[in-house]
């Protein structure tokens, strides 16, 4: 694994990090420095553990019985397997947006202040609601109608709810899992000039298929890989990070370079 470790100051490390799912590793041995308020995507091919890792870092994975890790995950230095850290607290320092958005079946107004009645968050609501929806680039659509079902919104525009969602608790890291994979060419562009804005106050990390979408959204890239171990079994691993200019135009490793130039995955 080669990498180039960010100049800027660090938001979440892994530290050797393996995930096993039961008996089965499905990642092995990640370490990596992801930089604060910048975009770092994941990319590699299918089933090579990159939403795995995503998850691991809001202890999402907790949720799965035969879910187990090793290693080290810090944000901003604290380890956040320790028992003194609240899963629900983490939660809210580390936001998600998934593949397929997901609003609640409740009104746009009430999808965006969720996380924030759940964390019992002091503030005006009416004013965390403009600000989140305006930052997901939602208000000037949606302003006249906060009322109605954000499920009445098109697939772009709930992407974008979630989005102001996941940032009404003022979270410090954005997690996307393939944010733009159901949506339209154009819904696609509104997110990704979203995240763009959205670097300046939140760390990102954005897992994507679209060779594109990384080099247009991302300052640092991580190429996975999967490979099979002694034994026959297949497992992730982290072949290369850098920034993504030299993932895509210079990559150390000739997997990276095949997987960037469409040879493989
Ligand atoms: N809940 C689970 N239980 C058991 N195995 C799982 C579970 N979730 C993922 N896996 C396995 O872990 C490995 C990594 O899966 P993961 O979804 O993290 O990969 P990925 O790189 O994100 O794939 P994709 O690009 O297809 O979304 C795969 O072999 C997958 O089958």
């Amino acid at each position: 694994m080669t990498s180039a470790h960010p100049v800027a100051e660090t938001a979440v490390e892994t530290r050797n990090l393996n995930v096993y799912y039961g008996s089965f590793l499905a990642v092995q041995e990640v370490s990596i420095k992801i930089p604060k308020q910048q975009v770092t995507a994941f990319i590699g091919p299918s089933g090579c553990g990159k939403s795995t890792i995503l998850r691991c870092f809001n202890r999402l994975n907790d949720l799965i019985d035969s879910f187990r890790a090793e290693g080290e995950i810090l944000i901003d230095g604290q380890n956040i397997n320790s028992t003194q850290v609240d899963p629900v607290e983490l939660r809210r320092r580390i936001g998600m947006v998934f593949q397929k958005p997901n609003p609640f079946p409740k009104s746009i107004y009430d999808n965006v202040v969720y996380g924030v009645r759940v964390n019992r968050h002091k503030g005006d609501l009416d004013e965390i609601v403009e600000r989140a929806l305006t930052q997901a680039a939602l208000w000037d659509e949606v302003k006249d109608k906060l009322k109605t079902s954000g499920l009445a919104l098109s697939g772009g525009q709930q992407q974008r709810l979630c989005i102001a969602r996941a940032i009404a608790v003022q979270p410090e890291v954005v997690l996307m899992d393939e944010p733009c994979a159901s949506l339209d060419p154009i819904s696609t562009l509104k997110v990704e000039e979203l995240i763009n804005e959205l670097k300046q106050s939140y760390t990102i990390i954005i897992v994507t298929h679209n060779m594109q979408q990384a080099t247009r959204v991302s300052d640092m890239t991580a190429f996975f890989n999967a490979t099979l171990s002694d034994k026959g079994k297949r497992y992730g691993y982290l072949v290369e990070y850098d920034q993504t200019k030299n993932i895509f135009h210079s990559p150390q490793q000739e997997a990276t370079q095949q997987y960037v130039s469409g040879r493989f995955g």
